[in-house]
């Protein structure tokens, strides 16, 4: 059986004020309404870790993950944080190859590579973001651009340390725009990639790796998309943002 998993992307949102508001109302939604089969994730910006954390404490389905993290183990890269850091405020999770991070900051799978095994060696899971831009969607090579993705930034993986890696395809014309990939394009993509890191790492590994959807999730789609088969959670962004609407994400399976 693979892993539910539900993460909440905060993006750069939410003061200390907001953030521990959001917190506390998703924990204590979580508990009052018995969500225990589906694994919480919530990736605040970094200043939040030691309240979010703190406010999880007692939640055994509810982990603290952070947005990105540098490609350096340590040193003068001012305004970094480091898996290590992140490892130390009790961080379980880490999104990697986020589409803004790729876009705004120039990643590279390479760079990303990096991100990758520096998170794995620190025990934090890496979820690990792909997707196609509009452009590739059109053309109808969205599965190649995806799996190229995929195979230059984890295919360098030892079979162990890819088994502890989550995916999550967001095709990044529906991150923030309303227009949610349908419940098939997304089954399709799934399928797809499970069937890439299947001709990588074997069928029971491929079978045992979650793969996330994420761009415009909401609780009124989140039940349709989440029926399919190779669907195995959300990542979640602007809707992470309202306790209500998340916590109903979660309860969507
Ligand atoms: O990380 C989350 C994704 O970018 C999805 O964002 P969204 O749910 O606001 O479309």
């Amino acid at each position: 059986m693979r892993k539910k998993i539900v993460a909440g992307n905060w993006k750069m949102n939410g003061t200390q004020e907001e953030g521990q508001k959001l917190t506390s109302e998703i924990v204590n939604m979580v508990k009052d309404e018995r969500v225990s089969d589906v694994t919480v994730v919530l990736n605040p910006p970094f200043v939040h870790a030691s309240n979010v954390k703190k406010l999880i404490g007692g939640v055994d389905n509810i982990f603290l993950g952070g947005q990105n993290c540098s490609d350096k183990a340590s040193g003068a890269y001012t305004g970094e944080t480091s898996a290590s850091i992140l490892a130390s405020f009790g961080a379980a999770y880490v999104i990697i190859g986020h589409s803004e991070r790729r876009e705004y900051f120039a990643e590279s799978n390479e760079q990303l590579t990096e991100k990758v095994k520096l998170a794995l060696e620190n025990g934090l899971i890496p979820i690990f973001c792909c997707g196609e831009p509009l452009e590739i969607r059109e053309a109808g090579t969205h599965e190649e651009y995806v799996k190229d993705q995929l195979t230059e930034s984890l295919f360098g993986l030892s079979e162990a340390d890819f088994a502890k890696i989550v995916v999550a395809y967001e095709p990044i014309w529906a991150i923030g725009t309303g227009k949610t990939a349908s419940s098939d394009q997304a089954q399709d993509m799934h399928a797809a990639i499970r069937a890439h890191l299947a001709s990588k790492y074997g069928q029971e590994i491929a079978n045992g790796t979650s793969i996330l959807y994420g761009g415009s999730c909401k609780p009124d789609n989140a039940q349709e998309i989440f029926s399919k088969p190779d669907v195995d959670g959300g990542l979640i962004g602007g809707a992470s943002l309202k306790s209500r609407d998340f916590v109903d994400i979660i309860k969507s399976f």
